[in-house]
């Protein structure tokens, strides 16, 4: 579990975030949504500590993050997995040498542990075998998904997607959506994910905030969605003429 109080943050005399408080829950896919410039990608940074809040707390479980010094936060890290937009591999490293680079870097397993977990890590993301690809030589969506399994390597208890469906085909981000939530309930992982994308939230919407001019505009699942009167959701969430059309025949 993810607990913000009260965050506030400030870029000069500009504030983008005006004291919001949330629970971002263990074992579910927790979704932040909100129109472009509404401060999620802020949020996100804040949340994994690229930046700092102006005022306001960040709990991992009970430990208060922003009080942490920092061998603290490198501790934490080792928990954290991140899934960045766009997969963010390194080209000159094979399938394998990607997944294994947080091993490498934060742990002292032997070569067939690490082989080990790399095989199992691969498996999961229904990738066996590509092993000595470089991702110049697979697709969006198996290099999105080589970037699960990085992100999942170290056993993380929190994981955090950015825009984990960007640049992909509607039919490859329901896969990715679907891994990424299998992997959240079978791992009992706190899964914060950015997200611009409807499909998205109404399959693996556990719990949404939507942020609005850096407050928070509505909170809840996907089942309340549907239900909710709220404008400010409706009005993102059936943006276009068409989805209007299809609310108006499904409410
Ligand atoms: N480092 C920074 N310095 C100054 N302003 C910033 C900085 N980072 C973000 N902002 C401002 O904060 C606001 C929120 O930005 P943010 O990137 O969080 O939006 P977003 O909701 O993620 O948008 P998008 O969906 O387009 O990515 C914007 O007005 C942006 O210009």
């Amino acid at each position: 579990m993810i607990r913000i109080e009260q965050i506030r943050k400030s870029f000069g005399d500009v504030e983008v975030l005006k004291g919001l408080d949330f629970t971002f829950e263990k074992g579910k896919t927790n979704l932040i949504i909100g129109k472009s410039g509404a401060g999620k990608t802020v949020l996100l940074k804040l949340l994994v500590g690229l930046l700092t809040p102006t005022s306001g707390k960040i709990w991992y479980d009970n430990v208060n993050f922003t009080e942490l010094d920092h061998e603290a936060v490198r501790k934490i890290r080792m928990d954290v997995g991140m899934l960045f937009q766009g997969s963010a591999l390194f080209d000159s490293m094979t399938v394998e040498e990607n997944i294994r680079f947080p091993m490498d870097m934060f742990t002292k397993k032997t070569e067939k542990e690490k082989k080990d977990r790399v095989n199992y890590c691969l498996e999961i993301v229904n990738l066996e075998g590509v092993n000595d690809k470089y991702p110049s030589e697979t697709s969006g969506g198996m290099q999105k998904r080589v970037g699960i399994a990085r992100a999942i390597v170290l056993e993380p208890k929190y994981l955090f997607c950015d825009e984990p469906n960007s640049g992909l085909d509607p039919t490859t981000s329901i896969v990715i959506d679907g891994l990424i939530a299998s992997i959240t309930k079978e791992n009992n992982i706190t899964t914060v994910i950015n997200t611009h994308d409807m499909n998205s939230v109404m399959e693996i919407g556990e719990n949404i905030v939507l942020l609005n001019e850096g407050k928070i505009g509505w909170q809840g699942s996907k089942e309340e969605v549907l239900k909710s009167e709220s404008d400010l959701l409706h009005d993102f969430i059936f943006a276009s003429p068409f989805l209007q059309k299809l609310k108006d025949h499904v409410i």
